[in-house]
């Protein structure tokens, strides 16, 4: 894909772009409180609003509306720095292009749909308007991917992409798990994609924000959006993971926007050294790896010759408490070595069997 970068979007977005965000744009005071807020703050590159909020069910609040729009291109006038708004129809989109909104995204619930999605690309055929793509509710980085694709073959060229996390059910932790593995794997897929991220939405509660922003930064996103009230408490819809106008100012001064290293220039001849090294390592844990294969490969032959289960449930509780128990002796976690422990022992299953039965056999774990 031949897309431009926030910073060539013509919005005079920086290199680290923060958008601040009331959930939902309830009054024309809160816009205001929020314009008195935010006037002397450069650090605000955009601001979005939520006007067309989806509900799970019926009965909530559900977004103001078009009645809204014009509250946000006064944010424009009075703050200088673009608006965005999450379209989930052609009727979203037709209205925010009649308000001068700068920039439209697409939301999780929308993203699984490729039918929404489709609809939505048609109806900006031929627009010039930069389009920011939520990740889908499920871990699926093709229905992500082909979000992105979607709004590329209509022309649209101001790309990026949104993480807000997954829905998980069995997490405790996180309203929506962050996958930071498959935000990675879009930006292997679609390099010269850009990714905010989206740490209110990730962490549903106030008081996490600031960490999920902070890691988010370490692993490379281009940009946070974080969900801004003036009084959170009061908020007409995700009080919880709302922070005031002060919270944001202060996480925004506490957390590091690292510099990252463009891989096309000059690497650092400390780092380059360093580097070197884990190359050599890395090449030593194949060789190792692979020797330890081609061993199992051996005990697998052996166990069809003698009908033994491939499975040893004794040997390896023994090989997994030993390991995790040296691994951890030398300051790698146990969680670290456990997982690692268990994709290499899923890969020993897998190759006894495939000898056992002559033929591939799916993994059993997918790491
Ligand atoms: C290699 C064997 O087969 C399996 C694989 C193991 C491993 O990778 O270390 C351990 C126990 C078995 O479940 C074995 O029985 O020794």
């Amino acid at each position: 894909m031949n897309t431009l970068k926030m910073k060539d979007w013509g919005l005079g977005l920086g290199k680290h772009v923060v958008i601040a965000e009331p959930c939902s744009v309830e009054t024309e005071k809160q816009i205001d409180d929020l314009c008195n807020s935010f006037e002397r703050e450069p650090q605000i590159g955009m601001f979005r609003g939520g006007i067309w909020k989806p509900r799970t069910r019926p009965g909530n609040f559900e977004g103001l509306g078009e009645e809204a729009l014009p509250w946000l291109q006064k944010v424009k006038s009075r703050l200088h720095i673009p608006v965005c708004v999450e379209v989930a129809n052609t009727s979203h989109v037709e209205a925010a292009l009649k308000h001068d909104i700068d920039v439209l995204w697409i939301g999780a619930r929308t993203t699984v749909n490729p039918f929404s999605v489709q609809e939505i690309a048609d109806s900006l055929r031929g627009v010039d308007i930069p389009v920011m793509v939520k990740n889908p509710i499920n871990p699926d980085l093709a229905l992500w991917v082909g979000a992105l694709e979607r709004m590329y073959d209509v022309g649209i060229n101001k790309l990026a992409a949104i993480h807000r996390g997954f829905a998980d059910p069995y997490d405790k932790i996180y309203r929506n798990k962050p996958n930071w593995n498959l935000a990675m794997q879009l930006k292997l897929e679609l390099p010269e994609i850009e990714i905010i991220n989206d740490p209110s939405h990730i962490s549903g509660k106030s008081e996490m924000v600031q960490a999920v922003s902070q890691r988010a930064l370490n692993f490379g996103m281009d940009g946070l959006m974080i969900e801004t009230h003036p009084n959170p408490a009061e908020a007409w819809s995700d009080a919880r993971q709302q922070l005031n106008p002060e919270q944001l100012l202060t996480l925004l001064k506490e957390i590091s926007f690292r510099e990252r290293i463009d891989f096309e220039n000059q690497i650092p001849e400390n780092l380059k050294e360093m580097r070197d090294s884990i190359d050599h390592i890395d090449q030593k844990l194949i060789d190792l790896l692979s020797d330890r294969f081609h061993l199992i490969d051996k005990v697998g032959a052996y166990k069809k010759a003698h009908e033994l289960s491939v499975y040893q449930g004794g040997r390896w509780k023994d090989v997994l408490e030993s390991r995790v128990k040296l691994g951890t002796e030398k300051d790698m976690s146990e969680k670290f070595m456990k997982n690692l422990l268990i994709a290499i022992h899923d890969e020993s299953i897998k190759r006894q069997e495939k000898q056992i039965a002559n033929k591939d056999i799916e993994p059993l774990t997918i790491i």
